[in-house]
This record gives structure tokens, C-alpha cells and sequence, in this order.
């Protein structure tokens, strides 16, 4: 059954009553919302605004990254659950976050960005402010994906007022992550997400889930999930082994790389990203992240 766009705003909480909106998060002095690329105005009657984000280390970002919003929007015009995407973002997460691949944040946002610059069919538009935020100390902070969507929906709903209908009122988008079969998988487990935090971000918000078969089967990663289906959207993919795992490895061994644009092969190259290491006794240490 393919959930349907009405659901927003309805599910109720354990008490019966719906969900309140989730409070807005703060940024920090000098960023500003990338609204370029929103679309600001519905152009099809009577469908919901929809403003996908990818959330993801994109260490590096590949050409599957890219193709996750074309999937997306291919499955809102085939399958019509009712949405119209208004607006497609990644957001990099900080350097805070412990994953030891993670090349600095501002590498990492100029591969975004040179990424996006290819010859993407749907625009992507790259969001900065998980990498910009910085605790008390002036040191990285991490942001829980909960948060971005916060933020996203305090820019797009309170700030902006949401977005005009044909006939010239304004209605809120939803704004729902959009990941991988394999992130979905993770969900329920409560080590890696706050279970109060899987409340907001399934229960209020809602994914569009890309299959990732070369990972995981697709049933098994959302069934652990079942309770949020009115809030799940399984987006059909094509098989592929592609992963910035791979990337990295075969960067590391001298091989040919082709899942990721030449723009972002050619920056990898010039600022020495995810080589081995020579060390003293000439062997190869492990991966170096280019500081
Ligand atoms: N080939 C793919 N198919 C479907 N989803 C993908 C694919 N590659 C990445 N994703 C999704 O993109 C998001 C960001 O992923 P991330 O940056 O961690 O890339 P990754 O390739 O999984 O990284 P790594 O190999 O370093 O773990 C996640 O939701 C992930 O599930
Ligand atoms: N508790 C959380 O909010 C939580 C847990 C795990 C991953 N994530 C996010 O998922 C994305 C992908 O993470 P991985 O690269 O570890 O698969 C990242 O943006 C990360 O911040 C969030």
C-alpha cells in the first residue's frame, strides 16, 4: 500500500492527540537558509508541497547520492502519493559526528556542491548549517537528524510562511528525510536513535526510503518500523553497489573510480583526499582525510 499525502499532521500520539510541531532549532550567527532553488509556488493543483532532505557523511558524495532525488521524483509522477517537491537538499553532517572516513566538513561541502553542479536532472541544493554549528567552546557540534528537520521546517514553515497553492493562500510543506533502505534499518535501534527522536522524525515528519538492495532487503529494514508506515514511502531503485565505502577503497588502490562526478574525482585529486599514508618503514597507513 503506498501511504498517502493526507496522512501529515494526523497520526496520533500515545494519548490519542496529534503530535504538536516540534520547536524550532536555533543557527548560528551568519548563516542564512539556502531558499534559491525552493519553489515557492505549487504548479499542480490540489498536491502537497514536499521538500525532501538528504541527510549523510558524503564522504565522498557519489553519483547515487545525485540519483536518490532523481528516484524520488520519478516515483511521485508514477506512483502519485499526492506531494509535488518543491525542494530537494543534502545536508553533511558535522565533523563532529564519529565516523572515521569523514573528510572535513569543508571538503566535503565543495564536493556537494561541485556534485550538484553536474549535470543533475532535478536541482539539489546544498544545506551547510549541520557543518557550521559550533558549541559554547567554538568546537564542531553534532546535530542530530531530528534536528535538521526541525531546522528545515522552522526556514521553509515559520520563516517563510510555508508555500503559495494555486489559488494564491499558503500551506505548509512536509518536510521528510530521504535515505537509504540501509539507514532505515537502523531506526529501531535505540543505541543509534533516541526512540523519542524516531517519534518526531517518523511519526511527524516521514521518510521517502530508497531500497539499497546490494545492502539490505527493503521489508526487513522498515518492518521493525511498521508502526510509522502512514509516514513511509518506499522509492524504487535500480541495483547498484555504489557506496562511498567502495569509492574510498578504490581510490586507495589506484583503480579506476566512476561513481562519483569528474568535478569531484579532480578535487579529491588536488587536495590528496582519502590516500594511503606512506609511512617511515614505507608501508601504507590507513586512510587520510586531507586535513
Ligand atoms: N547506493 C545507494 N542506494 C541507496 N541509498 C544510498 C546509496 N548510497 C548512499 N545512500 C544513502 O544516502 C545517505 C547518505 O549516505 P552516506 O553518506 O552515509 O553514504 P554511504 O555510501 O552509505 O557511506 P559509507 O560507505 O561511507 O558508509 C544514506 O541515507 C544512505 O542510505
Ligand atoms: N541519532 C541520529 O540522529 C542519527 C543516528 C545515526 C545516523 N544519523 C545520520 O544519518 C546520516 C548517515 O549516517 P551514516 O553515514 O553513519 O550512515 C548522517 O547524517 C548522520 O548524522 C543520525
Amino acid at each position: 500500500m503506498v501511504a498517502s499525502a493526507s496522512s501529515f499532521g494526523t497520526l496520533p500520539h500515545q494519548n490519542g492527540t496529534p503530535m504538536p510541531a516540534p520547536q524550532p532549532i536555533a543557527s548560528p550567527p551568519g548563516y542564512a537558509f539556502p531558499y534559491q532553488n525552493l519553489k515557492r509556488r505549487l504548479t499542480r493543483p490540489d498536491k502537497v508541497p514536499l521538500v525532501l532532505v538528504a541527510c549523510g557523511s558524503f564522504s565522498p558524495v557519489t553519483t547515487l547520492h545525485l540519483q536518490m532525488f532523481e528516484f524520488a521524483e520519478k516515483y511521485v509522477k508514477q506512483s502519485d502519493p499526492g506531494f509535488e517537491i518543491v525542494g530537494n537538499y543534502m545536508s553533511p553532517c558535522s565533523d563532529a559526528y564519529q565516523k572515521s572516513s569523514l573528510a572535513p566538513a569543508h571538503h566535503r561541502i565543495q564536493m556537494c556542491s561541485l556534485a550538484v553542479d553536474t549535470d543533475t536532472k532535478v536541482t539539489i541544493t546544498i544545506d551547510p548549517w549541520e557543518t557550521v554549528r559550533v558549541d559554547e567552546t567554538g568546537k564542531p557540534l553534532y546535530s542530530p537528524t531530528v534536528d535538521v528537520l526541525r531546522h528545515f521546517d522552522h526556514e521553509i514553515n515559520n520563516v517563510l510562511g510555508g508555500i503559495e497553492t494555486l489559488d494564491g493562500t499558503f500551506t505548509t510543506a512536509r518536510i521528510m528525510l530521504l535515505i537509504g533502505a540501509d539507514l532505515a534499518a537502523t531506526m529501531a535501534d535505540p543505541k543509534l536513535w533516541d526512540p523519542a527522536d524516531i517519534e518526531v522524525l517518523l511519526g511527524y515528519y516521514g521518510a521517502f526510503v530508497v531500497e539499497r538492495p546490494a545492502q539490505c532487503r527493503t521489508q526487513d529494514a522498515i518492518e521493525p518500523l511498521e508502526k510509522y508506515n502512514a509516514k513511509i514511502w518506499v522509492v524504487p531503485t535500480i541495483i547498484n553497489e555504489v557506496s562511498s565505502t567502495r569509492v574510498r577503497a578504490q581510490i586507495q588502490n589506484g583503480e579506476r573510480v566512476e561513481d562519483i562526478p569528474d568535478s569531484v574525482y579532480k578535487y579529491i585529486k588536488l587536495h590528496h583526499l582519502y590516500q594511503k599514508e606512506p609511512m617511515a618503514n614505507g608501508r601504507h597507513a590507513e586512510i587520510t582525510n586531507g586535513n
